[in-house]
């Protein structure tokens, strides 16, 4: 099987906090950031989909990187940037630009979105970005975000350029096509499991660790499923994900991050729960279900 120089583990995409007057609150997201990587997480990743990336600005941007890499120094743990759109050149720069980052040990860059090129453009533009790219990429791949299907084939083609790193496999599911890639993995390729509700199978079959934001509660637990997975202990770790899986679903009953922000609000570890629309936030019977599916975690 093959393997990256990725951590393996848990890697949390953080929220964005945001004030009662709707700013970024970059201390609190500073105190998460701390708490995760104290209590199990292998690393950290800013600017995915869920710190809600597409409503922040280019200065918001900068400020978040620029905490969350200065708590990554302090732990002496990997960051990873989201960095990249659609537009290849446009992309190209925005890695280019984590040459200003030391901390970043990778950059998280989307399947180009919208424009459905074929599989055979889908490769060039990776390509092009893994020349040029300060840090290694992985993949993120999330057809039902960007409208973009790729085979296994396509991926482990991807996965043999030098420069990619790994992929973080959010495909709703597991298929044929998933079995066909965990079969066949290029060497230095880690496959991350990117849709929370499918961390344990996707671990049981060889998955290096996962970027999951499901981790913002119960980091220690998701850090142990990793754990149990990779030691053999399949009883304990298949336990333990269907207890997991039952806290991810509540967590997902709504866009994303809205249930996060709402329990990470009611348990007081974020001054607000607000998001920037187009999202809402989410109704109490959501929170509700989540904080309960979280307390029925405790042994
Ligand atoms: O931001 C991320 O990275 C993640 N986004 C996914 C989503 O919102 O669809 C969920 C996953 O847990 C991590």
């Amino acid at each position: 099987m093959g393997r990256s120089k990725l951590s393996s583990g848990v890697h949390v995409p953080l929220i964005t906090p945001f004030t009662a007057s709707g700013e970024v609150d970059v201390a609190s997201l500073e105190t998460l950031a701390h708490e995760l990587l104290a209590g199990g997480a292998a690393g950290l990743v800013a600017l995915g989909t869920t710190a809600e990336v597409a409503t922040l600005t280019a200065d918001e941007k900068a400020r978040i990187v620029d905490a969350v890499a200065g708590v990554c120094r302090e732990h002496g743990a990997p960051l990873m940037v989201g960095a990249g759109n659609n537009d290849t050149a446009a992309s190209v720069e925005a890695l280019i630009a984590l040459k200003a980052v030391p901390e970043a040990v990778a950059a998280l860059t989307l399947v180009p979105y919208f424009t459905r090129p074929s599989e055979a453009g889908v490769i060039a533009h990776f390509t092009e970005l893994a020349a040029a790219s300060p840090v290694p990429i992985v993949i993120y791949h999330i057809p039902y975000r960007t409208g973009q299907d790729l085979s296994a084939s396509a991926l482990g083609r991807l996965g043999r350029l030098p420069g990619i790193a790994g992929v973080k496999y959010a495909t709703g599911g597991i298929t044929g096509e998933t079995v066909e890639l965990m079969a066949d993995l290029p060497d230095d390729f880690a496959v991350m499991a990117g849709d929370d509700a499918f961390f344990s199978p996707l671990l049981a079959m060889g998955a290096h660790g996962g970027i999951l934001a499901s981790a913002h509660l119960a980091v220690g637990s998701f850090a142990e499923l990793v754990r149990a997975w990779h030691s053999g202990d399949a009883v304990t770790a298949a336990a333990l994900g269907h207890r997991l899986s039952r806290l991810s679903a509540a967590l997902f009953t709504e866009p994303n991050p809205a249930v996060i922000k709402g329990v990470l609000h009611a348990q007081g570890r974020i001054p607000s729960a607000g998001l920037r629309l187009p999202l809402l936030p989410a109704g109490p019977e959501a929170v509700a279900g989540a904080l309960s599916a979280f307390e029925d975690l405790a042994p």
